[in-house]
């Protein structure tokens, strides 16, 4: 009996570009497809592992660094194995990369994996409407990106006109020719399309078009390699190879702390944010009345949103947060949130929730 292969499926695109958003969706959706999901994190939190895994049981989460860095396959390898084993009965398995992961690196390492089960099913790149042209001047690597991908989904269409938005689309047909440029909010997006008819067929020709050569030159490079993990900014030898990636210049800060943030200290801290800090994700702790809730905050670009939700059982009650950035000062952000703290009576700090209330999401509005 033939072996029944099992596509790896590669959802990536910028910081903050939806990523989770559209693997939610996907994993909610509920059509009986089977999904097994590999998470990589940049930051040593794992935020993107923690929106995700209350939805599935199938998860397995890579943190601490792009997954490209991780120059030997085999650690890939060994995550695949575990979703790709029969007793899974996983159909299709999605890793989604981290905001500034190089997704041909990825595509090299599931090419290279030595499970006859696994079979490289594609790349979807996630593109944020709002933010590209600005992300894409920042980074002309995005082009690239862009280019290899089997679909190209538009994400954050709501936030931009239809003007605006037929330009985008014509952007990325030009710099995807041929591949389906799907346009859409909060990834809603048919799964169908990717799992089905969509990076199954063709992405080899994309593949080769653009990187397969390079992958292959890439795949031997590497071999020589030692595996480890990095957020760009460690003195590994072998980062010399790194420099062209999107990570190289980015840093991640972490801050956690038990004691509960001050309201207004916080959206002080948040609406002077530096420039170059682009992605804040997390969880935040409020131990003001009625405001008890857990806020998962968002911020990407100047977008910036909470997202109150009651606290799971048995889950403590803290804050937890990633900065990722580019020149940003890591000791001077964590000292600044430090002093966000709560120090004072929660009763006295009721009034100055207003300023947190303001970025509450609004109910998702149809598109
Ligand atoms: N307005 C709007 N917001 C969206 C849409 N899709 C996602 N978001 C919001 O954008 C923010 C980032 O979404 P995520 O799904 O976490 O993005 P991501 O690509 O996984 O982020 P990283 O893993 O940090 O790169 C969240 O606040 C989402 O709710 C959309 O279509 N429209």
């Amino acid at each position: 009996m033939a072996t029944q292969q099992i596509p790896v499926v590669v959802l990536a695109g910028f910081l903050g570009s939806g990523k989770t958003t559209l693997l939610n969706h996907l994993l909610g959706t509920g059509d009986g497809t089977r999904i097994g999901a590999i998470v990589n994190d940049f930051g040593s939190i794992e935020i993107d592992a923690m929106t995700v895994a209350g939805q599935v049981d199938s998860m397995v989460s890579l943190g601490n660094g792009c997954l490209c860095c991780a120059v030997d396959t085999s650690e890939l390898d060994t995550y695949l194995e575990r979703l790709a084993r029969p007793a899974a009965r996983i159909d299709v398995i999605v890793i989604e990369a981290s905001g500034l992961a190089e997704p041909q690196e990825l595509i090299r390492m599931i090419l290279a994996s030595d499970n006859d089960r696994i079979v490289y099913g594609g790349l979807i790149e996630v593109v944020d409407a709002a933010e590209f042209d600005d992300t894409r001047a920042r980074h002309p690597e995005l082009d690239r990106h862009v280019g290899i991908a089997d679909i190209v989904v538009l994400n954050k269409a709501d936030r931009i006109g239809d003007a605006a938005r037929q330009e985008l689309i014509g952007t990325l047909a030009d710099l995807a020719p041929g591949r389906p440029v799907i346009c859409t909010a909060y990834g809603r997006v048919d799964p169908e399309l990717f799992f089905d008819r969509g990076p199954g067929e063709g992405h080899d020709a994309a593949v080769r078009q653009l990187s397969f050569e390079d992958l292959l030159r890439e795949a031997a490079g590497h071999e020589d390699a030692a595996a480890h993990h990095c957020d760009g900014h460690c003195d590994h030898p072998d980062h010399a190879h790194h420099e062209g990636h999107l990570h190289a210049a980015y840093q991640s800060v972490e801050f956690t702390s038990a004691e509960p943030m001050h309201p207004r200290r916080l959206m002080d801290f948040l609406d002077s944010r530096p420039a170059g800090l682009y992605r804040i994700k997390g969880f935040v702790h409020f131990d003001v009345p009625e405001n008890r809730q857990k806020f998962t905050l968002h911020a990407v670009g100047d977008f910036l949103r909470f997202y109150p939700e009651p606290w799971p059982k048995g889950e403590e009650r803290g804050t937890q947060l990633v900065m990722i950035g580019s020149g940003i000062d890591a000791q001077a952000l964590r000292k600044e949130l430090e002093n966000c703290r709560e120090s004072t009576p929660p009763e006295a700090a009721a009034h100055s929730m207003w300023g947190v209330l303001r970025y509450v999401a609004a109910r998702e509005e149809d598109w």
